[in-house]
């Protein structure tokens, strides 16, 4: 069984509704930043502290490259997993991915009471959230399959489109096909 990958900003909820979803497939859910987290031994915001961003990134690299190799899971990844190309090929190879469409505004009102965020330690996350959606939401848009709106939505009723939209989506193959036709 192919996986369902969920990509998208921070605060779309790839973590809520890919917990949701794995649970109504039946299927295990992994979650790359807590994969990262348990490897290490350590939060995400001790990793950006001790050994940067760009430590962290490799990190994620080694998680997402493992977990795409698996079956038959659903996988929230991180919010900027799509930044390296070598993470877009593996994303897309490892299975059909979903992207979380969500606002600026609904990523503030639904990350304001984490800490858990480090980009968004700075003074004014809403111009970094913006900053890095101008940057992000080409790259997700590029691997997606399908693009759910998640703004003033519930989980459950995302959960529900994204399994209504992936039992009629065609094989990508014949997808291309008849894009070109
Ligand atoms: N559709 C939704 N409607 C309302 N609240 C939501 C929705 N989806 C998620 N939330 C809430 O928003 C917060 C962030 O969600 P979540 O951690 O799932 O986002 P994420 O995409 O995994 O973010 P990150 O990239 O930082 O891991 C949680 O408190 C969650 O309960
Ligand atoms: O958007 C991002 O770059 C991030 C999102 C989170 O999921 C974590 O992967 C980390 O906080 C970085
Ligand atoms: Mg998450």
């Amino acid at each position: 069984m192919q996986n369902t990958i969920l990509v998208g900003p921070m605060g779309a909820g790839k973590s809520t509704i890919g917990r949701l979803l794995a649970k109504e497939l039946r299927i295990p859910f992994k979650d790359s930043d807590k994969e990262i987290e348990q490897r290490t031994g350590a939060s995400i915001p001790l990793i950006f502290d001790v050994e940067g961003e760009q430590g962290f990134r490799e990190r994620e690299h080694a998680v997402i490259a493992d977990l795409c190799r698996l079956e038959g899971l659903v996988l929230a990844t991180g919010g900027g997993a799509v930044l390296r190309d070598d993470n877009r090929r593996a994303l897309r190879a490892g299975g059909r991915v979903v992207y979380l469409c969500t606002s600026v505004e609904q990523q503030l009102d639904r990350t304001a009471r984490d800490r858990n965020r480090p980009l968004l330690r700075a003074a004014d996350p809403e111009a970094i959230l913006r900053q890095l959606m101008a940057v992000r939401d080409p790259l997700y848009r590029s691997i997606a399959d399908i693009i759910v709106e998640t703004d003033e939505r519930p989980p459950r009723l995302v959960v529900m489109e994204i399994l209504d939209r992936l039992q009629g989506l065609m094989p990508r193959e014949s997808r291309d096909q008849s894009a070109l036709s």
